[in-house]
């Protein structure tokens, strides 16, 4: 899994259109979102990770929760990004990685948006520019090689 985190003003998306034949179904609430004062973790599930996605999910927790720490942010924005890697994992494995890791950020006291996964999107970013506002992480399941 590989991850770019960008400590923001805020982010915020529009859905655009369909990006998979299925994506994930959405309320029309889902279309639009925000969130100020925000830890945005633009995210790429690779087929690496499809070998244990339990542990991938425990560790990229970790990694964005240290990171959140470090830059006193309590928001989190989880953002389907498959433009950090060229191995790819599969959609429906995708999904559910995202969702574990918005859902255990909750558990552990964050604010958490995600953004909706299979869709364009368009969307803004304010990007603070202090030395650790931009930041990325590689995290892969234990036995396995980072490419
Ligand atoms: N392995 C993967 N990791 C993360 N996101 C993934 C994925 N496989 C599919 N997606 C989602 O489907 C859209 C089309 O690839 C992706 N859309 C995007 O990445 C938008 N920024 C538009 O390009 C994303 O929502």
């Amino acid at each position: 899994m590989r991850m770019l985190l960008i400590h923001s003003d805020y982010l915020e998306y529009e859905v655009k259109d369909k990006a998979l034949k299925n994506p994930e179904p959405i309320s029309e609430e889902q279309k639009k979102g925000r969130l100020d004062e925000v830890l945005a973790v633009f995210i790429s599930v690779e087929k690496v990770d499809e070998s244990n996605p339990d542990e991938v999910v425990e560790k990229a927790v970790k990694e964005i929760k240290d990171v959140a720490e470090q830059v006193k942010a309590e928001r989190v924005f989880v953002y389907p990004f498959a433009h950090l890697s060229s191995e790819l994992a599969k959609p429906d494995v995708a999904l559910k990685v995202l969702q574990k890791i918005e859902e255990k950020l909750k558990e552990e006291g964050f604010e958490v948006k995600r953004a909706p996964f299979g869709y364009y999107k368009a969307f803004k970013l304010s990007c603070k520019g202090h030395p650790l506002a931009e930041l990325s992480r590689t995290v892969v399941p234990s036995g396995e090689e980072v490419s």
